[in-house]
């Protein structure tokens, strides 16, 4: 399947994007070679590759954080500054000095929004991540997987039009990581957020993903864009499943 090709509801459009860098002894580095990838409105889908194809830069360029590159990048409602895009990072930044709840309420704090409607919004993220009775916790008293669960709030907070994750789980322990994965789950059957996320797990990208694009070694490219073959309604057994493990064991060697 090709992903460039224009899906009905598309919320972001990649075409022909292109990224070179330079190196510290100057010279070119072409990461991301002419990327077509289509995102709809309320999918999930993962990026895949391998290290150094260009999926950090891909997603940074997607989040306006890099807007140094060749071709297009289009969104069908532009992005709020600063509101629309929400960052989670494989490393969740939580300021230590600061409670889960005024980590979660930071951006709403930069922007003043200091309404009874920002704080309800605060307090639901909370209850939305199981993190109600850790609001006056410090992240230092959280668990990593909670740290984690207290970053996708604090990402969510300005109910942003996408959630941009790169390997939001990489640093977890197996467990851990199985149960964000279905926290995320939960989280998507609320809110029906567009996701995009990086992972190098091909576990990972078929539990979690409606399609997963794989990308070439570098200079990046889109190999192939393919669709789960899960149904949405996803429960640990889905794992089990033998469509799961042909599906990810297709991915893996597409990777190769
Ligand atoms: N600021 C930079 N200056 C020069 N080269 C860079 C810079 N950032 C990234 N690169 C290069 O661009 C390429 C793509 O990097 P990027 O981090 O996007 O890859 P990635 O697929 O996310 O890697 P990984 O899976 O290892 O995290 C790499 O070769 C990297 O060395």
């Amino acid at each position: 399947m090709d992903g460039g090709s224009a899906r009905t509801n598309t919320l972001v459009s990649a075409r022909g994007v292109s990224k070179t860098y330079t190196a510290a002894n100057r010279q070119p580095v072409l990461a991301l070679s002419d990327v077509d990838l289509d995102v709809a409105q309320g999918e999930i889908v993962a990026l895949i590759g391998p290290s150094g194809c260009g999926k950090s830069t891909l997603l940074r360029m997607i989040a306006g954080l890099d807007n140094d590159y060749d071709g297009e990048l289009s969104w069908t409602r532009a992005p709020r500054p600063g509101k629309d895009i929400g960052f989670v990072f494989q490393e969740p930044a939580l300021l230590p000095w600061r409670t889960v709840e005024r980590n979660v309420s930071m951006g709403l704090e930069a922007q003043r929004d200091r309404s009874a409607e920002g704080k309800a919004r605060v307090r639901n993220l909370l209850e939305l991540v199981g993190l109600t009775e850790f609001a006056r916790s410090f992240p230092k008293e959280l668990s990593g997987g909670m740290r984690q669960r207290a970053a996708i709030a604090r990402a969510l907070a300005y109910d942003p039009q996408i959630l941009l994750m790169d390997e939001p789980f990489g640093a977890l322990d197996a467990i851990t990581r199985d149960r964000l994965h279905d926290d995320l789950l939960r989280i998507w059957e609320q809110t029906h957020k567009t996701i995009v996320l990086v992972t190098h797990s091909v576990e990972e990208a078929t539990y979690l993903a409606d399609r997963v694009a794989v990308m070439s070694a570098r200079p990046g490219r889109i190999k192939a864009v393919h669709q789960v073959p899960l149904d949405r309604d996803r429960t640990p057994e889905a794992r089990r499943l033998p469509q799961f493990a042909e599906f990810s064991g297709m991915l893996r060697q597409e990777l190769q």
